[in-house]
């Protein structure tokens, strides 16, 4: 996996920042070199006349669409840029903002050629801290932006009230609580928040997580009851939460603070669901589940997730989906002082948590 070209997927609505986000990528001092792909939806060369930078490499893509037309002419390209590997750090494919970034990241998972030499680094959601709240209620695709989001940049926040900036935060939490979430000007990030971020970072929501676990169980009450059930099993051995709208920056130690401090909204639609389970998990009942309940509920599920304990598997077992298409593999060993604890994290519309957390449980090795 290691020598995989990470991709980053860079996302966002119409305006929010993502020209200006990779022109800073490609003007840091960096001394990489990246391969951009650039989508256009309907217009021939502008975001190409926008970006600075002499030494990458820009394709475009002007067949229309990207969600129609993105899995030949990505893979065409990336088959292109492969033949010429070395050459390359890494790949940002920037979407036109009004796609759904689905079918850019599943190409990472489709074509064996593709996911032989690419791996899914992340996908980087831009967000208009202005107008993303009304975004969400007119524009899906702006949700599904911000639910695939590994990362988010809650961008433009100078043009809002710090009020107005916990609001949308907020907003954004209740769709996905596991993205790693920067308040951004001018997409003014460190190059590392945003790039090599290896798939999806869930090792700072493991970190963290045990934090979360009890302040949820305490002033979160109001949670649980909404449109849908959630059974809650307080064994010690299982442990499951949802919606967490917390900032997941484990550097913040401030962040107990700031969680009292934020709304908790609930998002109607988009929920997530996460599950983990202390000891190991048997990965011939594991992968069969996942790969049918992925199949079966791909259409609703919009981005699967997990770290693994394996029976008899001294290496983590990594996966991360897009719907139904899923990619994993075994990663670094589990460190002596490391529990194993098996984590699965998915992201999507209506899910059924007591059907995952039952099929989940049932892998137990
Ligand atoms: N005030 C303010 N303006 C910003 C910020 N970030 C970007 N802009 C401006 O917003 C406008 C849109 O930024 P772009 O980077 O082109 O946005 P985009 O997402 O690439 O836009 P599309 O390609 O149209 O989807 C530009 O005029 C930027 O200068 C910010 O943090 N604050």
């Amino acid at each position: 996996m290691a020598e995989k070209i990470p991709v980053t997927v860079l996302t966002g609505y119409l305006g929010a920042g993502k020209t200006t986000l990779l022109n800073r990528i490609l003007s840091e001092p960096h001394g990489k070199k990246f391969a951009v792909i650039v989508n256009e939806f309907g217009e021939i060369g502008i975001d190409n006349d926008l970006v600075v930078g002499a030494d990458e490499e820009i394709f475009e893509m002007n067949n229309g669409c990207i969600c129609c037309t993105v899995r030949g002419d990505l893979i065409r390209i990336i088959e292109g840029l492969m033949k010429r590997k070395g050459k390359f750090d890494a790949i940002i494919v920037e979407t036109t903002g009004l796609a759904d970034p689905a079918p850019v990241a599943q190409t990472f998972f489709v074509d064996a050629d593709v996911q032989e030499a690419a791996r899914l680094d992340a996908v980087v959601t831009v967000a208009d801290a202005k107008w993303l709240s009304e975004r969400l209620k007119d524009a899906p695709e702006a949700k599904n932006q911000i639910a695939f989001a590994d990362v988010i940049l809650l961008n433009k926040s100078d043009t809002v009230s710090k009020d107005e900036l916990a609001e949308v935060e907020a907003r954004i939490r209740a769709i996905n609580p596991y993205a790693k979430l920067h308040r951004t000007v001018n997409c003014a990030v460190p190059l590392d928040a945003v790039l090599g971020r290896n798939a999806f970072d869930l090792d700072r929501i493991l970190e963290i997580e045990p934090s979360f676990l009890e302040t949820e169980d305490e002033d979160d009450h109001h949670h649980h009851g909404h449109d849908h059930h959630h059974g809650h099993d307080h064994d010690h051995e299982h442990h499951e939460h949802e919606h967490h709208a917390h900032d997941h920056d484990h550097a913040n130690h401030e962040s107990h603070e700031h969680k009292h401090g934020l709304k908790h909204y609930h998002d109607e639609e988009m929920q997530s669901v996460a599950l983990s389970l202390d000891g190991d998990v048997d990965p011939e009942k594991f992968l069969p589940w996942l790969n049918d309940y992925i199949q079966k509920e791909g259409p609703s599920i919009l981005r699967s997730k997990g770290i693994l304990a394996f029976k008899n598997e001294p290496k983590r077992f990594v996966f991360q989906g897009v719907h139904m298409m899923l990619d994993g593999d075994v990663q670094r060993e589990w460190r002596p002082d490391e529990k194993r604890t098996s984590r699965v994290v998915f992201i999507g519309r209506h899910l059924k948590e007591d059907e995952i957390r039952q099929g989940f449980l049932a892998c137990a090795a």
